[in-house]
């Protein structure tokens, strides 16, 4: 085999009876990446192949070749066989010498495809317009794979831009505008990400249905107490075979039930939803200060593709495809129709990952969604401690034992497919305990509480500009949670934070609960 790197031309030395090796397959496949194609062809290593039934031999990607003319002797639609006598690189356009393909056999078992993913995303607060702007960077970048356009649902408020702005039009003055056309004029949320300029293939959207409406992936982005109507308001109306990340940190308590965000989305929606949390703090990941995070998506039998990037069903199939705790999801999904590229870990990555952001793919949605969710009452916790004049080595502590319970209640509600190493091995883990109790809301809001003597809440409404502080709800519908089973004292410190929130308790009390 010769590559002409140059040229970007993949020459191949089949003759009769040659093999395909696992390691021409790697290549072949790398190469095939590096020039950016995606077409579904396979070649088989049987070059006296006559007929379809011939084939059972290994197939390789092959996406960057085509063969003239393509539609010559196929047997069937959508596994095809034929003879060709001449091979053209689609990067060069270039035909390949004839004497080393015209023993070559070829099969297409699927058409290339023909749509791309859509993005919707689902919020627009600091965070969520952080990821829609790391996001919509990165479908002007592949083009193969997304719409350009990315939609954003923004929550509508009236604002006002202060004089400071360079967006202070002074005709306008301090008349309040939509936030929406604000947006969609200036390029920047001037109220959850000021100073920020947004890629102009950003479209804020103040109607919901309208954003979701066509998208194959979904991103959930806003404060975890306001997705419940969300999920009310699109279910229905998003495609059926659409699939969902949840940047979203905290959890969904009901009825004595804890789920992950994820779950339930996926469950109220009837799709897949993955999640991603890591140690991110969205004004230094918007200003492109380097960082990592931590994708969990478990791709969706139906949803998988063979080697050559063909769906394995197309339409609407039963899948079983199993959830957190181990059981076959009741819900039936549909599964991405083979005109869409896959969307599986090597596309998300392609979708959320920037150079200022390095995304770790991994299968525990318990760990990432847990780590996420829970660091939050921790860095509460060290907001108070901190505030009330103790420092590091009392926060060390904190940080500490508020790892051990998460790992705790991970082993206990979600004993069946927590893999513990996420928490140490992740961002979404310890890294996002030690930012989150170090420089996050949670913890500076907290601080400033217990430094002015007011409660969290209060500072949550008269500091944080319409921003949330999750631990808050999240404090307390995991202590509800644990209470309604009779094990809340096995978790001192979840127990704590909810005892502080309510003036029940004081920072001062922490080492005497530790004790017992
Ligand atoms: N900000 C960060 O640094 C950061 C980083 C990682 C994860 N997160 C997580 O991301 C999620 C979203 O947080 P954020 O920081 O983008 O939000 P935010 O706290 O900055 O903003 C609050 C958002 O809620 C919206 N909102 C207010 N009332 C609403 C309603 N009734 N219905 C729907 N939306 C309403 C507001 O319009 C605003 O967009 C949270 O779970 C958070 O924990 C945040
Ligand atoms: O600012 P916070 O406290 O909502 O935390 C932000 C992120 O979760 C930190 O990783």
């Amino acid at each position: 085999m010769r590559r002409e790197l140059g040229r970007s031309l993949l020459v191949t030395p089949y003759k009769t009876g040659c093999r395909i090796t696992p390691a021409l397959q790697t290549l072949l496949y790398s190469t095939s990446l590096a020039l950016g194609h995606r077409r579904s062809f396979c070649l088989h290593s049987s070059p006296n192949a006559t007929s379809h039934s011939d084939h059972s031999h290994k197939h390789i990607h092959f996406p960057e070749l085509s063969c003239n003319p393509l539609n010559q002797g196929f047997s069937s639609q959508r596994s095809r066989v034929a003879r060709f006598s001449s091979w053209t690189c689609l990067a060069t356009q270039q035909p390949l010498a004839r004497e080393r393909t015209q023993t070559l056999k070829m099969a297409v078992t699927a058409d290339p495809p023909r749509q791309k993913h859509k993005v919707t995303v689902i919020g627009s607060g600091n965070w969520g317009t952080t990821v829609a702007k790391l996001v919509a960077e990165n479908t002007r970048g592949c083009p193969d794979l997304f719409e350009e356009e990315v939609q954003m649902w923004v929550y509508e408020e009236d604002v006002v831009i202060p004089s400071g702005s360079p967006h202070y039009d002074a005709s306008v003055g301090d008349k309040p505008q939509k936030l929406t056309s604000i947006i969609n004029k200036y390029h920047e949320n001037v109220k959850y990400l000021p100073g920020i300029p947004l890629p102009t293939n950003i479209v804020a959207n103040p109607s919901l249905l309208d954003a979701v409406k066509d998208s194959s992936i979904l991103i959930f982005n806003l404060p975890h107490e306001f997705i419940g109507n969300i999920c009310k308001q699109i279910k229905g109306h998003i495609l059926p075979f659409a699939r969902g990340i949840s940047c979203i940190k905290g959890v969904t308590v009901t009825d004595d039930k804890i789920e992950l965000i994820c779950e339930y989305i996926g469950e109220e929606l009837g799709i897949y939803c993955g999640a991603l949390s890591g140690a991110n703090i969205a004004s230094e990941i918007a200003n492109e200060m380097w960082c990592e995070t931590t994708i969990a998506y478990n791709t969706p039998p139906c949803d998988r593709r063979d080697v050559n990037g063909a769906a394995a069903e197309n339409g609407h199939v039963m899948a079983e495809h199993r959830d957190s705790r181990g059981k076959v999801i009741k819900t039936q999904l549909t599964a991405l129709p083979h005109d869409y590229p896959p969307l599986d870990h090597g596309e998300l990555h392609k979708l959320f990952s920037r150079p200022y952001f390095t995304v770790s793919m991994v299968s525990d949605v318990v760990g990432v969604s847990l780590g996420g969710a829970l660091k939050n009452i921790v860095a509460i916790a060290c907001g108070f401690v901190e505030g009330h004049g103790w420092n590091m080595t009392a926060k060390t502590a904190v940080m500490r034992r508020g790892m051990l319970e998460i790992i705790q209640f991970a082993r206990e509600f979600f004993p069946e497919t927590i893999q513990e190493k996420t928490f140490w091995e992740e961002s979404a883990g310890w890294g996002d305990m030690i930012v989150s109790c170090t420089s996050a809301r949670n913890w500076r809001y907290s601080k400033m509480a217990a430094e002015r003597g007011v409660s969290v809440q209060e500072i949550e409404r008269t500091e944080l500009n319409g921003q949330k502080l999750q631990g808050i709800s999240t404090s307390r519908e995991v202590s509800s949670f644990l209470r309604a089973r009779g094990v809340e004292d096995k978790y001192p410190l979840f127990k704590l934070v909810e005892g502080i929130l309510d003036c029940k308790v004081n920072v001062e009390d922490i080492p005497s609960l530790f004790r017992k």
